[in-house]
């Protein structure tokens, strides 16, 4: 994963083109014929270098879908969460040759219209748990929301189809484990995820919400 937030050169399409027109790739919309998966319908190969996105992903779609990985080093453009997705979505797949699978997680303020979002990773390697919560200090809203896309396609050339989730809680001074990222200070009813266990944070998680999409999807596909 790239440390540069200043990387948005591609040699593909500029998914910023398709601000006003993200409902196009959500599942949603009912799929292509060519997006539609061949010999590999109970099977992902996910892309990403986080090994905790990776343990939730396999804890919530296995055994039903067996989920495969590769770590490769993706570009992530500056945009919406949408365009970050879809532009990682279609790196991947032409990296890998193959279809794939890909997910951007953001962290978004409500008091701050949506930031840090997709730059989230940023913030928390700079200023820490701590740091994100003086970022609301001024304000008495400190409500977030967590939010997970996820883009499948079904090989180079191929538009990604997007999957979404979202769970809305608040930032408070961290608690629980640090393990993942910024769990200790996103705040659900009442716990942090870190104070969750991972079944009762896997049935909540904006991660989860997104994959129950993904997984009617793909039973929706193998009755087609
Ligand atoms: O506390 C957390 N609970 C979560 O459920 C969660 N999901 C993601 N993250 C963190 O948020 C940033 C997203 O950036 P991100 O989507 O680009 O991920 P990444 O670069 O780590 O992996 P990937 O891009 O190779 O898939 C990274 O700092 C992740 O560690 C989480 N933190
Ligand atoms: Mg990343």
């Amino acid at each position: 994963m790239s440390n540069d937030l200043s990387h948005s050169s591609t040699s593909q399409p500029d998914p910023v083109t398709h601000t006003n027109s993200f409902s196009s790739h959500f599942h949603s919309q009912g799929l292509p014929q060519t997006a539609k998966m061949t010999e590999a319908r109970h099977q992902v190969n996910f892309i990403t270098g986080n090994a905790n996105k990776l343990s939730e992903v396999k804890a919530i779609l296995e055994p039903a879908i067996s989920v495969t990985n590769q770590s490769l080093d993706l570009v992530e453009i500056q945009g919406t969460l949408e365009e970050v997705t879809i532009d990682k979505c279609r790196r991947a797949a032409e990296l890998v040759g193959g279809p794939v699978l890909v997910e951007d997680t953001c962290l978004c303020f409500d008091a701050l219209q949506d930031l840090p979002g997709p730059y989230i990773k940023w913030f928390l390697g700079s200023i820490g748990h701590e740091g994100l919560n003086n970022m609301l200090l001024a304000y008495k809203d400190k409500g977030a929301k967590a939010v997970c896309t996820f883009g499948y396609s079904a090989g180079p050339g191929h538009e990604p189809i997007l999957f979404q989730g979202i769970t809305h809680g608040k930032i408070v001074p961290a608690r629980g484990p640090s393990n993942f990222g910024w769990d200790p200070i996103f705040e659900y009813e009442g716990k942090t995820y870190a104070e969750m266990d991972k079944a009762e944070k896997n049935k909540i998680s904006h991660r989860s919400r997104a994959l129950a999409k993904l997984q009617e999807w793909f039973a929706k596909e193998m009755t087609a």
